[in-house]
């Protein structure tokens, strides 16, 4: 996949299990994130009363066929086996993941993202292959209880500084209030669990989100 259509993925980037979704359900929202244009979906089942098996599997299928539908790209977290076995467009592995020159072996020339917080760790993971990196804990977040200590905007100028030019895309605590200066500080977009699956208007909170993403993208 060519660096800038990652790019163009990466900009309003939903991350989504059945977990986050308390107030609703995962395909309510889904849908209306799907409706307000969110450009890349990530199934993320983790943590506890997370779903398994069949049930899993079912919940994989049916967000898959929403994004079909609209041709945004359907992505699996950690789970190399059941993206290979729906055909998902790709996989985000963190670090404590299956290696990622191997992961890329076995995907072929599907998306590949890979989590990194440091320069070094950044530069592995490009050279094993990945097409973009996720980059965070960017501020506070509750969605993610191994989360790594929050790293602040400073990480993606560090990253930009020290010769990373792949696909970023920052991720933790991200709200309609922070995307833009996720953005200024070097990030190809943002990648959002709560501020969306917990939005009193998900429609309308991507909506939002997005335009101030693609905004300050055009200002940089
Ligand atoms: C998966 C992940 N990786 C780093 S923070 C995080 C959780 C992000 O969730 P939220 O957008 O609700 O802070
Ligand atoms: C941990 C993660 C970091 N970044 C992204 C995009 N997804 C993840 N699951
Ligand atoms: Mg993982």
């Amino acid at each position: 996949m060519n660096q800038d259509q990652i790019r163009h993925y990466l900009q309003m980037y939903l991350v989504v299990g059945s977990v986050n979704c308390k107030a609703s359900d995962p395909i309510t929202i889904v849908k209306a994130a799907l409706s307000g244009g969110v450009t890349l979906v990530q199934f993320r089942e983790k943590g506890a009363d997370a779903l398994q098996g069949a049930d899993l599997l079912r919940l994989a299928l049916q967000i898959q066929a929403l994004c079909r539908a609209e041709g945004v790209p359907f992505i699996i977290n950690d789970d190399v086996d059941l993206a290979l076995e729906i055909d998902a467009d790709g996989v985000h592995i963190g670090q404590d993941d299956e290696n990622a020159a191997e992961v890329r072996d076995r995907i072929g020339d599907r998306i590949l993202g890979v989590s990194a917080h440091t320069v070094s760790e950044a530069r592995l993971a490009v050279q094993h292959g990945a097409d973009y990196l996720g980059i965070g804990p960017i501020y506070p977040t509750h969605s993610k209880d191994d989360a790594h200590e929050v790293q602040g905007t400073a990480i993606l100028c560090e990253l930009r500084e020290n010769g990373i030019h792949v696909p970023l895309v920052g991720i933790g605590g991200i709200t309609e209030e922070r995307a833009a200066e996720v953005i200024k500080a070097g990030a190809d977009g943002v990648a959002v669990i709560s501020a969306i699956t917990e939005a009193k208007d998900v429609h309308e909170t991507v909506v939002r989100m997005k335009s101030k993403v693609g905004n300050t993208l055009r200002e940089r």
